[in-house]
């Protein structure tokens, strides 16, 4: 472990993709080590592409990315992955193996990336498993499960080896309103059980502001604004105004730059 209080420190990080507009334009974040931080923002705003920055899936083109107290190097691929191995990423939506079984989905990166004996590996997907509430649920296929219950198997899949570090892409999209506040729930309590930090990216203010410590908005690839949930619920910046209230309208603008209406129908004023 690093000395720091923080596991990941961010400095001045620029980001752009080939087409070579900036999606990421001089961010400088610190998630602490403990906490639930999120991620939020409009669409497009770059906050998949942050989480890939971190995961070193992505190298920044200016500024630094440092987990645990190394900065990511991407020529450097042994450091890479013995960084990446204690983290866990759940991407979008987090699809299982359909043809394995609810325990092959857990015991699969506990098989990849160890060689613990079977019946270590045995308990440690069912405490995983129990860990979401499905640990009765070990021999049913993909097919045989709700989408919610899908869900709580990709994040015991997520966390089968204890990472460090757990980052989620919008682990709500999709569910229905109990499920989300179960997978919330969830979030919280794995990364409390297991002494991690984790990173969510979300647009679910709702959700995500009941188990966050720590939130940063992210517009026009800069931070617009940060601070914890009640923070940000009092703050009267119009952006966060506009975003937690879920406003359509606001500094964020609901058109998307156009010539007027009349102009572009040619209708004369
Ligand atoms: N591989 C790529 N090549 C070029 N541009 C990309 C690539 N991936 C993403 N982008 C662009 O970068 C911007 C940021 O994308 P990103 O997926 O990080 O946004 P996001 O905030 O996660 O959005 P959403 O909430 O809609 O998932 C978008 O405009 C997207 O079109």
């Amino acid at each position: 472990m690093g000395s720091s209080d923080y596991i990941v420190e961010i400095k001045d990080m620029s980001f752009a993709y080939d087409t070579g507009r900036l999606i990421l334009d001089d961010v400088s974040l610190n998630f602490r080590r403990g906490q639930v931080i999120a991620i939020m923002g409009g669409s497009g705003m770059g906050k998949t592409t942050l989480l890939k920055l971190i995961g070193g899936l992505l190298s920044p083109d200016k500024g630094s990315v440092t987990i645990n107290g190394q900065k990511l190097d991407p020529k450097n691929l042994q450091s890479l992955y013995r960084i990446r191995r204690k983290m866990g990423m759940l991407f979008q939506f987090g699809a299982l193996f359909t043809d394995m079984t609810v325990f092959e989905n857990v015991a699969f990166p506990l098989r990849e990336h160890t060689d613990l004996p079977e019946e270590l590996i045995r308990d440690l997907v069912l405490l995983k498993l129990d860990a979401v509430g499905l640990r009765g649920a070990a021999p049913l296929y993909p097919s045989e499960i709700s989408g919610g219950m899908s869900r709580r198997v990709a994040l015991a899949r997520t966390v089968a080896l204890d990472p460090d570090l757990i980052m989620y892409d919008e682990p709500f999209a999709g569910l229905d309103p109990i499920s989300m506040g179960v997978t919330a729930q969830l979030i919280r309590n794995l990364n409390d059980v297991l002494g991690s930090t984790s990173v969510i990216v979300t647009h679910d203010v709702q959700e995500t502001f009941t188990i966050a410590d720590y939130v940063y908005m992210v517009s026009s690839g800069k931070i617009a604004a940060q601070g914890t949930p009640d923070e940000l619920r009092q703050s009267k910046d119009p952006f966060v105004v506009q975003f937690v209230n879920g406003l359509p309208d606001g500094p964020v603008k609901f058109q998307y730059p156009a010539p007027s209406l009349n102009e572009e129908l040619g209708i004369k004023p």
